[in-house]
């Protein structure tokens, strides 16, 4: 049978188990038994109670639910690998996990967390989460809960250290304060949108993130073998020759968590890991997370209103309304709980959606008050599946050693080099398939280079078609300025959201990336400009000089990379919508100050400025002195009666510009791309601190 198979026709047994757990344990509590057992039993068999059939739970006594449902338990408890695999695909699967090392758990608690974000200028500020604590005990699949925009994804965030800014409140480790550097190179965090490299196939996808992630220290055949396990266990074995944007939604999000778990986090964040999947791929993501935690690892996941089916995987539910806990405990406890505070789920409802309901305040916002008090704010703990197990911070601290401290350790897992290395290669497997960047580039620069051929022909040698020249010239640097410019623009912000994932997960550093992203584009630049120098230079009839087809080709070039800087400046920054308004709005007054329609001599004292930050200027210059400059000899004049540029000269001199000034123009523009290089390098700097 195929791993995929496997994968699907696993049934999930943990769940099941932990289903039978919650029914006899609750069966047998002196809380409400009526509603109670109505509401639980059919978490049991969750299709057979939405049908309104009978179900087999229903009919067992109490106390032979219980007896059946705590030996489970207690096999749960003792050997959870074997008793979750119920058939052979589920060993097969197992097997592949157990390659994975076990991590210690870490139990994770937070006091009196606050979260505060800034509205803007002169607007205040929102705090989002109000005091909230909340205990996560290692080795468990937790789910936070809530209505939309009840602070889920703002929870996740702080507890990640994705988010540090207005956080206040502590976060504890193991009863320790968190070390956020230490805390990250042992945590991941996967965000909703599956931010995966689209043109690289799964294993291309794995092989780069097992050599970013794991030390350069381990072997080829131990990275194969992890990748091997991993891809197994996920059901995307069969898959690994697929390009990534050809997976199923549930296939990426699978790639996504495969990924991370490469260097086998203790802790795992996933924010709403089930939006946008079938139920079916849902509940095999939770169950997979579920066997994850049954190695020691703590999941931890954000979720709108997970079904019965799917509610019932979790291990413990973090309930939250508009940044209050309303409930803390284990997903079997919360009936209970809500009859306790006189709330009782009605019968055949899902206590998740009922509890949903009650945080919206559907049922009146007292009873969100009443919620929040029971709970304490998330300090009550007597909800826990098994309270007397939940270790006190003072316990947790004694029963795990002071972490050693690393001092000057980078946060990466690899040295700078092997990172450019391997961001290199990647960059080089989605030029060669990239559509856009690299095939429709060549295609558009060929194809304008001949349109332009065809329309200036024989422009560049005749004294009567100077003014025509002038123009080609002109049109040539705006299509090197705005293509790559515009380009970047629309291309860049997708693969912000990927740096920034991927930055925060620590597979490399920022110089790195940012020394990659430089490097891969050189070739693609250097081939697309060449071959529309070598076009358009010889239809147009420019003069046949080796040393003016450098000068323009090297103006060329220039331009193109300080409009791709200046794209990436606004990439980085903007999203596509206002980077495409500013792209050109930013364009046009350099094209004013460029001399082109107003001559520099003309322009108002005042505006002169503008005509020296014009690269536009530089490289109408540029071009000026390769083509009219050297001292150019008289033009031929074969089609026209009147030659009025005879002598390019004359040309210059109505212009205004010299025809000498080209290595200043090459050291201008070559100042402009480093500031320009330079200045997108911070924003996306800062671009990446501002969202933290
Ligand atoms: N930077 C911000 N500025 C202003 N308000 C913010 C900011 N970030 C979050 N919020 C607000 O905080 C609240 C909680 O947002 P959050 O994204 O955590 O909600 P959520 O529970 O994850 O919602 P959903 O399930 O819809 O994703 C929302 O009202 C949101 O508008």
């Amino acid at each position: 049978m195929s791993a995929r198979d496997q994968f699907f026709n696993s049934d999930g047994g943990t769940a099941g188990i932990g289903l039978g757990i919650e029914i006899g344990e609750s069966s047998t509590s002196q809380v409400g038994r009526g509603v109670y057992n109505a509401t639980t039993v059919p978490m049991t068999n969750a299709s057979s109670w939405r049908n309104g059939q009978t179900n087999t739970a229903t009919k067992t006594t109490p106390t032979a639910i219980a007896t059946t449902t705590a030996s489970q338990l207690v096999a749960v408890k003792q050997t959870p690998l074997e008793s979750v695999a119920e058939d052979e695909e589920d060993l097969d699967q197992m097997d592949a996990l157990s390659n994975l090392p076990p991590r210690d758990a870490v139990d994770i608690e937070f006091r009196d967390l606050s979260l505060t974000v800034k509205l803007g200028f002169n607007r205040g500020e929102k705090e989002i989460l109000h005091n909230v604590c909340g205990k996560f005990p290692g080795g468990q699949l937790i789910a936070i809960m809530g209505p939309s925009g009840a602070g889920k994804s703002t929870l996740l965030d702080a507890l990640s250290g994705f988010k540090t800014t207005g956080v206040d409140g502590s976060i504890l480790l193991n009863g320790r304060r968190r070390d956020l550097p230490s805390f990250r190179r042992m945590s991941c965090y996967i965000t909703q949108d599956d931010r995966l490299q689209p043109l690289l196939t799964v294993s291309e996808n794995m092989h780069i993130a097992a050599d970013l992630k794991l030390g350069e220290n381990v072997t080829y055949e131990e990275k194969e073998r992890r990748i091997e396990d991993i891809l197994l266990l996920l059901g995307l074995y069969d898959h690994d020759q697929t390009l990534t944007m050809r997976l199923s939604g549930g296939q990426k999000k699978r790639l996504s968590i495969a990924m991370e778990l490469i260097n086998n986090p203790t802790v795992m964040f996933l924010d709403e890991p089930t939006t946008g999947l079938d139920s079916s791929s849902c509940t095999k993501v939770l169950e997979l997370l579920k066997r994850l935690t049954s190695q020691g690892r703590t999941i931890i996941c954000t979720i709108h209103q997970p079904t019965a089916k799917l509610f019932q995987i979790f291990d413990q539910v973090y309930v939250l309304s508009a940044g209050n806990c309303v409930y803390q405990g284990g997903t079997q406890k919360m009936v209970p709980f809500l009859h306790s505070v006189e709330l009782p789920c009605p019968m055949y409802h899902n206590p998740a959606d009922y509890i949903i309901e009650l945080a919206c305040g559907e049922y009146g916002f007292d009873k969100i008050d009443t919620l929040k008090s029971a709970s304490e704010n998330g300090s009550c703990l007597t909800w826990f599946n098994d309270p007397g197990s939940v270790l006190r911070a003072e316990t947790l601290m004694r029963k795990h050693p002071i972490p050693r401290r690393k001092k000057n350790v980078s946060m990466e897992n690899t040295s700078f080099m092997n990172q450019c290395s391997v961001l290199l290669r990647r960059g080089y497997i989605k030029a060669r398939r990239d559509t856009t960047m690299t095939h429709l580039r060549i295609i558009v620069n060929i194809a304008v280079a001949v349109l332009y051929g065809a329309m200036y022909d024989r422009s560049g040698r005749e004294g009567s078609r100077v003014l025509d020249n002038y123009n080609l010239l002109f049109a040539i640097l705006m299509h090197h300025s705005m293509t790559t410019m515009m380009l970047t623009v629309l291309t860049f912000p997708i693969e912000m959201t990927i740096l920034i994932k991927e930055h925060f997960n620590r597979w490399y550093s920022l110089k790195a990336y940012y020394f990659a992203l430089t490097l891969i584009d050189l070739p693609i630049t250097l081939l697309s400009t060449l071959l529309f120098t070598v076009i358009i230079y010889l239809w147009s009839y420019q003069p046949l000089e080796w040393v003016r087809f450098w000068m323009f080709f090297a103006i060329s070039l220039l331009i193109v990379f300080v409009g791709q800087s200046i794209g990436l400046i606004i990439g980085a920054w903007f999203d596509v919508v206002n980077g495409t308004f500013l792209a050109p709005v930013l364009t046009i007054p350099m094209m004013m100050f460029a001399g082109f329609g107003v001559t520099l001599r003309d322009l108002p004292s005042y505006l002169k400025w503008g005509s020296h930050i014009s690269h536009l200027r530089y490289g109408l210059e540029g071009f000026i002195a390769a083509i009219y400059g050297l001292n150019r000899g008289t033009l031929a004049c074969d089609e026209a009666p009147y030659c009025h540029y005879r002598y390019p000269k004359k040309f210059l001199e109505e212009i205004t510009m010299r025809g000498d000034q080209f290595w200043k123009d090459i050291i201008a523009l070559c100042v402009m791309m480093f500031i320009f290089r330079l200045g997108a390098y911070i924003v996306l700097k800062a671009k990446i601190k501002s969202i933290r």
